[in-house]
């Protein structure tokens, strides 16, 4: 047989460098980016593959366990192209040539990350070393959705990205806020070590279509306890605040900041706040007048109050989002009700 002297026979030939292999090889020939999205069958993660998969050069891979996430929330690009879909475990390592990471992958209500707090530390430091080797191994960006939860129950208010939060470290909510700390110290630990390109994000409280109907979070509950004629559901005492942004507003930002130029943390939210005794009354008035409000019993560490400082992402992203409680409540609502099968009168 001749011998292949593209891989350099060295006893008749000098020593060549080896050629990248055929993945590697056809990243330099494809305009094509590929982009990995871990948790990209969830809430947040679905809307960011609608809108990734909008650019015709944008190859999409989905990577999700479906502990909370659905295939439901992707079935529109099933079969695509430039669609695919793993069943993965990030706790587990994952070998893929990709271009840019977007690493969503965590439960992220709080009855959900409670469920298994061993599992949901894991996903947040192992899951991030694994998809923070990935990026170095691949030479990716990779942005890490992390969460207004770092900054625990706040002193300071709003919140601004130089405050360094007040979280208890042993509590119930720890294995979600300290597992997001972690993982934002894993990327910039590999940022400074390594010289990996990395984006951080904090995302404030979020909500729109296809949040799961028993998500637990408070949007969710409340519209589909007004729909299904419950009591809504305040947890005492009520005056805690949120900051409510439009899922699609979100996923602009976090577009933004993977292709800015920023390390972060940035904190992507939307800053009009509202008690949950107001949030009750608004969900009221909007979908079901009927329903009466009830208070019950809170969980243990409950932020306060939470605000987002969006100086930095108006500065450096210029983003701001769009749409106000009002304009994003009723299109959450139109979802809910397809869903549950809840026809509008009148
Ligand atoms: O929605 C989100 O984006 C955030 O949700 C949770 O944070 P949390 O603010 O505790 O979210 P909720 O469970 O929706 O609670 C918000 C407030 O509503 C209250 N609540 C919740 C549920 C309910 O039925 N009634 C009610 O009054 C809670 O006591 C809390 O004060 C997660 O921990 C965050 O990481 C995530 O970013």
């Amino acid at each position: 047989m001749a011998a292949n002297s593209s891989n350099g026979d060295s006893s008749t030939s000098p020593k060549q460098p080896p050629l990248p292999s055929p993945l590697r090889f056809s990243k330099f020939y494809q305009s094509n980016m590929r982009i990995l999205i871990t948790g990209g069958a969830g809430f947040i993660g679905s809307h960011l593959v609608d809108r990734l998969m909008e650019c015709e050069k944008n190859e999409v891979v989905v990577v999700d366990n479906y502990f909370t996430g659905s295939k439901d929330n992707l079935k529109k690009w099933m079969g695509h192209p430039r669609f695919e879909l793993i069943r993965h475990d990030i706790t587990e390592p994952l070998m893929i040539e990709v271009d840019q990471i977007y690493h969503l992958a965590c439960p992220a209500s709080p009855i959900f990350y409670k469920y298994n707090p061993v599992k949901t530390i894991k996903t947040n430091v192992i899951g991030t070393l694994n998809m923070l080797g990935l990026a170095k191994r691949v030479g990716a960006r990779i942005l890490l959705t992390s969460t207004s939860e770092v900054y625990g129950d706040p002193l300071e208010h709003p919140q601004n990205e130089s405050y360094w939060g007040n979280v208890n470290p042993i509590g119930v909510r720890s294995c979600y806020d300290e597992g997001k700390r972690v993982a934002e110290t894993l990327m910039f630990d590999y940022h400074r070590q390594h010289g990996l390109e990395i984006r951080v994000a904090r995302i404030f409280n979020t909500y729109g279509p296809r949040m799961n109907i028993d998500d637990g979070r408070v949007v969710s509950n409340f519209i589909a306890q007004a729909l299904r004629g419950e009591p809504l559901t305040v947890q005492s005492p009520g005056t805690q605040t949120r900051s409510f942004c439009y899922v699609s507003d979100l996923v602009d930002g976090l577009i933004r900041l993977m292709e800015g130029s920023n390390t972060g943390p940035i904190n992507l939210g939307n800053p009009g706040e509202f008690t949950m005794l107001e949030l009750a009354e608004t969900v009221k008035e909007l979908v079901n007048p009927d329903v009466e409000i009830k208070i019950v019993d809170n969980t243990p560490d409950d932020p306060r109050q939470r605000k987002p400082d969006i100086t930095k992402a108006k500065e450096l992203l210029n983003w701001e989002p769009k749409f106000k409680l009002q304009d994003g409540l009723p299109l959450m609502e139109e979802d809910f009700r397809l869903r549950l099968g809840v026809v509008k009168n009148n």
